[in-house]
């Protein structure tokens, strides 16, 4: 709804639907009778909209969207037009955010005022939509068409300042200042002034004869920053429109990119992404808490175990959360150059202007090194990340249970071990969890926070509540080898390297994933971690090549199909872009270039094992990726290891950079349709056989599929726990 008063010949209209003031079907038609009221009363002389409480209205109500009362009128266009036409001067007070349709109405007022704190921007790219309010031809006539551009198709929010100095904000209002109060004396100014000029709509573009180089300038950016998407650039194209014609014709053009966009699977995707990501937060531990029971502990201190990549990483995310840091390393020189590493991150945050003056000196004076186990004895939490070893990090435990204080929280960044047994060597098992950090730990958004068996509520609560503070995309999982994450993605690079045994080679595969939307293919990734991790973790399990007794089949471990492609990569030295040669090679840049010599060593591979090379279309490489992926998916959920299907979605959304214009791999099994990724699976499981237990069907999709086909991934969980529930369900 919306509240309506008049002081000093002004009317206030302030938007109350919280908590973000979105533009609901009530508030739209309660904000257009106000604005008539406020045309018809001969007394006002201007009219001021605001929000009240949090924010300025952050755009529509995106839960409408899809749903028909998106379209009962009045619309958002209805509120601008009107904003716009009136004949009285309209002054949008802007605080907290002006986003998406929220903007929209703001440049349909003559004015803008905001609040020095406060953001604007069009974000909607993110939901795979565009601005349908007018935003594509309103904002590049007063911010010009590259800046529009920039903003339309990136979506990002914007300081008022900068707002400011492109003329998009007339006046910003200090720290401190009441906006509301400042509009009202702005309102009674503008009185008697011409409007023509501010009517947003009568003024032309002024970067217009620039029209073709920034259209192809942006639409290479984007093609390669949002690969796939479709968003960006019918953004791009609509935006053209305020270059090239009317603005009624453009707003014609906006209306019909709207159309296409809403209909794409793409914008379901995003919208499920936005709200997905949201969802996480809320997590469950059925029967045992959840985030509105448990109470997490206060942490003042935190204690990072190593300082390699993973610990530097996690401890400037600690930093920045505003912890005080104690990082243990024991080998001088390691300490000096993490130390060193860390104070430069800093430093570069503070030349970015990430953080100013203030907090990279608070950061720097808070980051403590110590050199033995005692100088952690005060610490509330500690995460260890060493070497990916059981017998190490054990040690590391049964070290912190003598010097930490009893309440201290023991977690370690394993990205696949065992938690609970990391937790019997300790007397405090209640307070042992996971926090697996993605690498670099202060770049990558997630952080999968693992449960132990015996893990307590206040345990778990904490590092939830840690993972927010570090405005990291927090999602809580259960134990088992390589949690929601690894577990699911070891199939996906399993079935890659089978790939390159039965016919493709590196590029094929990772052209057709590229095709699909990631930034980059499997081998990419692999060269750019660096092939010496998957092979020391293997080494680490037993499997490589080279620990095998004689007489072991090459392409077997125990009676599963193993592929020793990535082994033998790295025993030739080839560690990946570091060495300037992986799965490619490197010549002066980070541009891969398939090699001869790689090639030969996969020809040389199939000779040996009498394999005949065959061609594997990009639908196979695709399914073959993807659907065991999935599948394994299926098998995490029915063993509640992921409580829901949009948590293992955000997982790989944020840790391994899927992209998000399919929402993740269980929300693209949904798009694709769940009877057709069962067949693709029961199919291959014929074919490849017990050797190859990842394509062996998972019963959750099984049963979904057979007892409600392709139902709605909202009620998977849902369906599947009532059947299992009953007696002799079988499932
Ligand atoms: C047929 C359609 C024609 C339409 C024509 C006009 C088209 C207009 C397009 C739009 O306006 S699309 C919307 C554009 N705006 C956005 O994308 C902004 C979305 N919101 C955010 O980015 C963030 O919420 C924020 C504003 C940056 C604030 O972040 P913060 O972390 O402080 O809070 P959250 O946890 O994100 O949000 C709290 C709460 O509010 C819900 N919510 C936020 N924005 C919206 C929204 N626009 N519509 C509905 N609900 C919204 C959010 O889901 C949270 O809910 P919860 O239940 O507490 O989880």
């Amino acid at each position: 709804m919306a509240k309506y008063s008049v002081e000093n010949e002004v009317a206030v209209i302030a938007v109350d639907n919280p908590p973000m003031n979105a533009l609901s079907h009530h508030v739209r038609k309660s904000l257009l009778k106000y604005l008539k009221e406020a045309e018809s009363d001969e007394k006002v002389t201007s009219i001021v909209l605001c929000g009240d409480g949090r924010t300025f209205p952050v755009g529509a109500d995106i839960k409408e969207f899809h749903k028909s009362v998106s379209k009962l009128g009045p619309t958002i266009l209805d509120i601008v037009d009107a904003l716009e036409k009136s004949k009285k001067p309209t002054i949008a007070a802007i605080h907290g955010n002006a986003l998406g349709g929220g903007l929209e109405i703001a440049l349909g007022c003559h004015y803008r005022i905001a609040m020095t704190n406060s953001k604007v921007g069009l974000p909607e790219v993110k939901l795979g939509i565009l601005p349908g309010a007018g935003g594509t031809q309103r904002l590049p006539r007063v911010i010009g068409l590259d800046n529009a551009m920039q903003w339309i198709a990136y979506g990002g929010h914007h300081s008022a300042g900068i707002g400011a100095s492109l003329g998009l904000i007339d006046r910003v209002v200090p720290q401190g200042g009441n906006i509301r109060e400042h509009a009202i004396l702005f309102a009674k100014a503008a009185v008697g002034k011409s409007l023509g000029q501010r009517r947003l709509s009568n003024i032309s573009v002024p970067d217009a004869a620039k029209v073709e180089s920034l259209m192809a300038k942006h639409l290479k950016e984007v093609s390669k920053k949002s690969r796939g998407a479709l968003a960006p650039i019918v953004c791009l194209q609509v935006i053209k429109s305020s270059a090239l014609l009317s603005y009624q014709e453009g707003l014609e053009s906006e209306r019909q990119g709207m159309f296409t966009l809403l209909a794409s699977s793409q914008s379901r995707a995003q919208i499920y992404s936005f709200f997905a990501e949201r969802q996480v937060s809320k997590w469950s531990v059925p029967g045992v808490t959840n985030y509105q029971n448990a109470v997490p502990m206060k942490v003042k201190a935190v204690g990072v175990v190593g300082l390699g990549t993973m610990g530097r990483g996690i401890a400037i995310c600690c930093l920045r959360a505003g912890k005080i840091t104690y990082v243990l390393e024991m080998n001088t020189k390691a300490q000096t150059a993490g130390v060193k590493y860390i104070r430069g991150y800093i430093e570069t945050m503070r030349k970015r202007k990430q953080i100013n003056d203030q907090q990279s000196s608070m950061m720097n004076n808070a980051l403590i090194p110590v050199d033995n186990y005692n100088g952690l004895k005060n610490v509330d939490l500690v995460i260890e990340a060493v070497f990916e070893s059981m017998k190490i990090k054990k040690e590391i435990f049964k070290k912190l249970e003598k010097v930490c204080k009893p309440s201290a929280i023991l977690a370690s960044n394993t990205s696949t071990l065992n938690i609970d047994e990391m937790a019997s060597v300790t007397k405090r098992p209640q307070k042992v969890a996971g926090m697996h950090f993605f690498a670099p730990a202060h770049i990558m958004m997630l952080l999968e926070n693992i449960r132990g068996e015996k893990s307590s509520p206040e345990t778990i609560a904490t590092i939830m509540d840690l993972g927010k503070q570090m405005r990291k995309t927090t999602v809580l999982v259960g134990n088992c080898h390589g949690f929601v994450g690894n577990r699911m993605f070891a199939y996906y690079t399993a079935e890659s390297s089978f790939l390159l045994e039965e016919g493709a080679y590196p590029k094929q595969v990772d052209d057709v994933l590229l095709d699909y939307g990631f930034a980059m293919g499997r081998f990419q990734v692999g060269d750019l971690s660096g092939t010496d991790i998957g092979y020391k973790i293997r080494r680490e399990r037993g499997l490589t090549h080279k620990q095998q007794p004689a007489g072991t089949p090459e392409r077997k471990r125990g009676d599963r199909r193993y592929s020793p492609l990535d082994d033998f990569l790295y025993e030739k030295g080839r560690y990946g872009l570091k060495a300037r040669k992986g799965w490619y090679k490197y010549e002066g840049s980070r541009t891969p270039i398939p090699d001869p010599e790689v090639r030969k060593m996969i020809d040389d591979f199939r000779k040996r094992h009498n394999i005949n090379p065959r061609h594997i279309s990009p639908e196979e490489t695709l399914q073959r990726m993807i659907f065991p992926l999935v599948n394994e998916g299926f098998n995490v959920l029915d063993e509640g290891i992921a409580a829901n299907p949009w948590d293992i979605d955000m997982i790989f959304q944020h840790g391994y950079a899927w992209p998000r214009h399919t929402g993740g791999p269980m929300y693209y099994a949904y798009t694709i349709g769940l009877p057709q990724v069962l067949k693709v699976i029961e199919e291959r499981w014929k074919l490849a056989g017990a050797s190859e237990p990842h394509w062996k069907p998972s019963k959750m999709l099984t049963w979904l599929v057979e007892h409600h086909g392709n139902p709605d991934i909202n009620d998977w969980i849902k369906l599947y726990k009532e059947r299992k529930s009953q007696p002799n369900s079988n499932l």
